[in-house]
């Protein structure tokens, strides 16, 4: 039976599209993270452009990419294949190009990354878990380059409250995102800049607290009050200082006395 590529075909209204694709796709992902190999359940974005005289994409082509490039890593027992989710993008954007005719592609990737920490006092181990979203864009030009995304969970203390109340204040869970956008090339690691958005709360949370614990991280935020703003500048500047690209901060505290949030955000 014959198949009729009405893709190929040019359409009525001739408008170039620049990205038309897969979105909200799951699957598995297996990395090679500094010699440990991990597996991820990461949801994918994958697009391409589209010409003003095509009618459409052949849109399996870019789930083979994707799941061609996790089989390859999963026979080659990913010691090599990918060592981060960017390689691994760059890796389907290259598979990617032997399959379908574009100029510009994008593949997004959004996992968790769960990362081993110390509790404060006891020094229990606690697993941490961070949303994180890695792009890897190929520009009209050829050349490549990257996004990188970290979401991390800490808190703020008040410090006008603070000051106005003999050392009582409220406190809240806040959520720090930072985004850096570099050249493919450049070495940022994801840790890294989880490292920057955690350490620049009033104090950082854990899953596990022993009572022990508790007491540091209480005793830690009321030492250590911040406004939404002090937590972005400081992220912000820590991030300048630490990373080569254009940085993106945005920090929303979940206010314990208000029915509403307050945000900071600021970019290079
Ligand atoms: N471009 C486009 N494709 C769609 C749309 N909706 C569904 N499809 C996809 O069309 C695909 C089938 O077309 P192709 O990918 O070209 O499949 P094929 O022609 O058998 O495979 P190739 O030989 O590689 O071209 C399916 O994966 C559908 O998901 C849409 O809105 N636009
Ligand atoms: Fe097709």
């Amino acid at each position: 039976m014959p198949i009729f590529e009405t893709q190929e075909e040019t359409p009525k209204i001739r408008e170039r599209l620049h990205r038309v694709g897969i979105t909200n796709l799951r699957t598995v992902a297996k990395i090679n993270w500094k010699g440990k190999v991990y597996t991820f359940l990461p949801i994918f974005e994958i697009t391409i452009d589209v010409p003003e005289e095509k009618k459409g994409i052949h849109m399996s082509r870019l789930v083979e990419s994707i799941t061609e490039a996790m089989s390859e890593a999963v026979e080659e027992e990913v010691l090599e294949a990918h060592t981060s989710l960017e390689e691994l993008g760059k890796c389907i954007i290259k598979r990617l190009e032997g399959k379908h005719p574009h100029k510009r592609a994008e593949v997004w990737i959004k996992t968790q990354l769960v990362i081993p920490r110390e509790t404060p006092a006891s020094k229990r181990l606690s697993y941490e878990p961070y949303d994180v979203e890695v792009g890897v864009i190929k520009n009209y030009d050829g050349s490549f380059e990257k996004v990188l995304r970290v979401k991390v969970i800490g808190n703020t203390a008040c410090p006008h409250a603070m000051a106005n109340n003999n050392g009582k204040t409220h406190i809240q869970r806040a959520v720090g995102e930072l985004e850096v956008r570099a050249p493919f090339n450049e070495e940022i690691p994801l840790e890294d800049m989880i490292d920057v958005v955690e350490s620049s709360f009033s104090h950082p949370t854990y899953t596990l607290l022993k009572t022990v614990d508790e007491n540091a991280v209480v005793q830690g935020m009321h030492a250590n009050p911040k406004f939404v703003e002090d937590v972005a500048r400081e992220v912000f500047s820590k991030a300048k200082e630490r990373f080569k690209g254009k940085i993106h901060v945005r920090v929303i505290s979940n206010e314990s006395i208000h029915k509403h949030d307050v945000i900071a955000e600021t970019w290079s």
